[in-house]
């Protein structure tokens, strides 16, 4: 498998408190990687480091480099803004704008500078097929994306992450603000997203890493403790912390 990120030696502070500790890790191409581990562990903070999300937080420093397509994107060169349209992001809970479904998803393009109407209804139901809503709002594009439910908002906030065509996507905590039914369908979703882009999903629920994923990353401390294909790390565990916790001993 080719690899979209390589992770090497990453070291993360806030303040002085170290939450990720010499983290070196290797994300394949087109497939689901998940992060497993308890609460406080560094999932979503390593999530973060991935398309500098981190910056925004004060206070933050990072030692090491993230390389994708080869390039640290902690290196002197990088713009964020372009950095960010190649890695996008969907968080626990459905952010959509409070704008109409057309405008949440013709909003990157725009910033991105697509004027042409035609484009932007083209880039507008591409997106919104690719994340399977198409069929649920095609008829009124022009109403508030407020008024979908939370499933549809989130799948919405998917079609708005990939309306910028990015290779990479992350995903904190995805479906944990959604039903059960909703949750399946976001799963579905991304099994089939993984055609076109690399997706790394921080879960609460092993479970589901399970289900969805084809790598898994088991984190405790700030550390990595296993990655591995989803089905050895779930079925031949080699650590035995790891162990304990798909086993349900704490977490
Ligand atoms: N902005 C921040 N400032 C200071 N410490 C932080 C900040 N964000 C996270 N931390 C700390 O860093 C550690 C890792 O947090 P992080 O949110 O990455 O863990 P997590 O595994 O994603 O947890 P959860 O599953 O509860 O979201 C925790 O000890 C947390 O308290």
């Amino acid at each position: 498998m080719t690899t979209a990120i390589q992770i090497e030696q990453l070291n993360l502070f806030y303040n002085q408190f170290q939450a990720l500790k010499n983290i070196s890790l290797e994300i394949p191409q087109k497939a689901i990687t998940a992060f497993i581990g308890p609460s406080g562990c560094g999932k979503s903070t390593l999530l973060r480091t991935l398309n500098r999300m981190n910056d925004m937080i004060p206070g933050t420093r990072v030692e090491g480099a993230v390389r994708i397509g080869g390039q640290d994107i902690y290196g002197e060169a990088v713009e964020v803004e372009t950095l960010r349209k190649r890695v996008g992001m969907v968080f626990q809970q459905p952010n959509p704008f409070p704008k109409s479904i057309y405008d949440n998803v013709a909003y990157g393009p725009r910033l991105h500078g697509i004027t042409s109407k035609a484009q932007l209804d083209e880039i507008v139901e591409q997106s919104l097929r690719q994340s399977v809503l198409w069929e649920e709002v095609k008829d009124f594009l022009k109403k508030s994306a407020l008024s979908l439910s939370g499933g549809q908002q989130q799948r919405l906030c998917i079609a708005r992450a990939i309306a910028v065509h990015p290779d990479i996507l992350l995903m904190d905590e995805a479906t944990a603000a959604l039903d059960p039914i909703s949750t399946l369908k976001i799963e579905e979703l991304v099994q089939k997203l993984k055609d076109k882009y690399t997706i790394v999903m921080v879960t609460h629920n092993m479970h589901q890493a399970a289900r969805v994923s084809d790598k898994t990353v088991f984190f405790l401390n700030g550390e990595i403790i296993e990655a591995d294909e989803t089905s050895k790390l779930f079925s031949t565990p080699q650590d035995s912390r790891t162990e304990d916790y798909i086993s349900g001993r704490f977490g």
